[in-house]
């Protein structure tokens, strides 16, 4: 089947927060100012969902739905949302899920803001490797627990563990460290870890018998070919693993609230469901079911157009940026580009957001929203037509380069 990926669709006046909210949420103080691209408009590349229309075997189950014409108080009582789950993550990842210690969340960022609670006392810390995606520090902060990092290493736009520093900061008792939330794939790099890295990272987990969250959410986005490693194989007996998974990246879903939790612990999973509601949009149910039943068709072309949108960047920063040092992700739609070189452009500017909203009228993220160890990067949220990606790229050379 045919899906065009080119077609450009308008997301004004729906509450997007990629359309809407990103002079709030990024330029805070700045966000009353006029921007120079006001009159013309701004190509947002910043907030991880897609300008991709949600595969039409999805909209089509929520118009289903809405035909059954009553939106009652809703629970997944149907074994058919279990099964489909249960043969995604078989199929494609080799996982057994239980489904019988899955909760639901509304996402995974507040997953992980309610989980700290349950599995960490009041004076333990979180670990987690930067740079990182926000929300992993939020959730120590959000519930008051100290948060520590560990830098990646970076081989020349290749990311790789310090495993070292990771067992040295675990090992030392002034940390109280109790939790590593994982990113697997990680953002904003986009590396897929191996089987040898998570193994090596379960093992030092194990060994000071501390708590992991694996996030991951971008488990489908991977570049074709490359396999993802879930932690519940590398893991698969650790009670202290805790997966989290959803629909919301995979399937442009993000705004469907529905994400899956995965919690071995018992006393920790009943502490979950005695706390926390457990009802859902029947549309959003309906939708979750269909993207795991019907939509790996589209998974697939998606996954062949954002290789080629990468490729399109990678030659693009290769001929007209050749000072930026850009890698290919493994992983996601995110491509994270080191402009160091290109510093003395910034000038007054406050940082390379601020520097592209204003000169190029591109959004988007740069390294120092990423918690720590991003200085000089920006991040690219490249799952837009293509036309679309070469006009923002082309606004950003024009901007460092004139
Ligand atoms: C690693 C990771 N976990 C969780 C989420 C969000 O999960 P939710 O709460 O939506 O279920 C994201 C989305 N990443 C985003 C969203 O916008 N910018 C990003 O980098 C993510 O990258």
């Amino acid at each position: 089947m045919q899906y065009d990926f080119d077609e450009m669709i308008d997301r004004e006046n729906t509450n997007s927060v990629s359309v809407d909210g990103w002079r709030a949420r990024i330029f805070k103080r700045h966000q009353h100012e006029h921007f120079p691209f006001d009159d013309i408009g701004y190509i947002r590349m910043w907030v991880a969902d897609m300008d991709f229309a949600t595969p039409e075997v999805v909209l089509d189950a929520i118009r289903d739905r809405l035909n059954k014409r009553i939106l009652g108080y809703t629970q997944v009582y149907e074994q058919k949302y279990y099964d489909v789950l249960q043969s995604w993550f078989q199929r494609r990842y080799g996982v057994t899920i239980d489904t019988s210690k899955m909760v639901f969340s509304p996402g995974v960022v507040p997953a992980l803001k309610q989980l700290v609670p349950l599995i960490m006392k009041d004076d333990e810390s979180i670990l987690i490797s930067t740079p990182s995606y926000t929300p992993f520090k939020v959730a120590g902060d959000y519930n008051q627990r100290r948060v520590l990092y560990s830098a990646l290493v970076n081989h020349n736009g290749y990311y790789e563990m310090d495993f070292a520093d990771l067992e040295a900061k675990i090992a030392d008792p002034q940390n109280h460290i109790s939790l590593f939330i994982l990113c697997n794939p990680h953002n904003p790099t986009g590396r897929v870890w191996s089987e040898e890295e998570l193994t090596r990272l379960a093992q030092i987990c194990v060994k000071y018998d501390i708590w992991i969250i694996a996030d991951e959410i971008h488990c489908d986005l991977l570049r074709s070919g490359l396999q993802h490693h879930s932690m519940a194989n590398i893991m698969p007996d650790y009670q202290k693993l805790i997966l989290c998974t959803a629909p919301s990246k995979t399937f442009n879903l993000a705004g469907n609230l529905v994400s899956h939790i995965f919690i071995r612990d018992s006393s920790v999973l009943a502490r979950w469901k005695n706390r926390y509601a457990d009802m859902h949009s029947p549309l959003s149910v309906a939708a979750a079911q269909a993207a795991y039943e019907k939509g790996e068709d589209w998974l697939e072309a998606l996954k062949r157009y954002l290789d080629d949108n990468l490729a399109f960047m990678a030659e693009f920063v290769q001929t007209k940026l050749p000072l930026a040092k850009f890698t290919k992700p493994e992983a996601t739609y995110l491509a994270w580009v080191d402009l160091t070189a290109y510093q003395q452009r910034l000038g007054e500017a406050e940082g390379w957001a601020f520097f592209f909203a204003k000169n190029a009228g591109v959004v988007l993220e740069d390294g120092p929203m990423f918690v720590d160890n991003g200085q000089g990067f920006v991040r690219l949220n490249i799952a837009c037509p293509r036309s679309v990606l070469g006009k923002a790229l082309e606004r950003m050379a024009e901007a460092l380069i004139d």
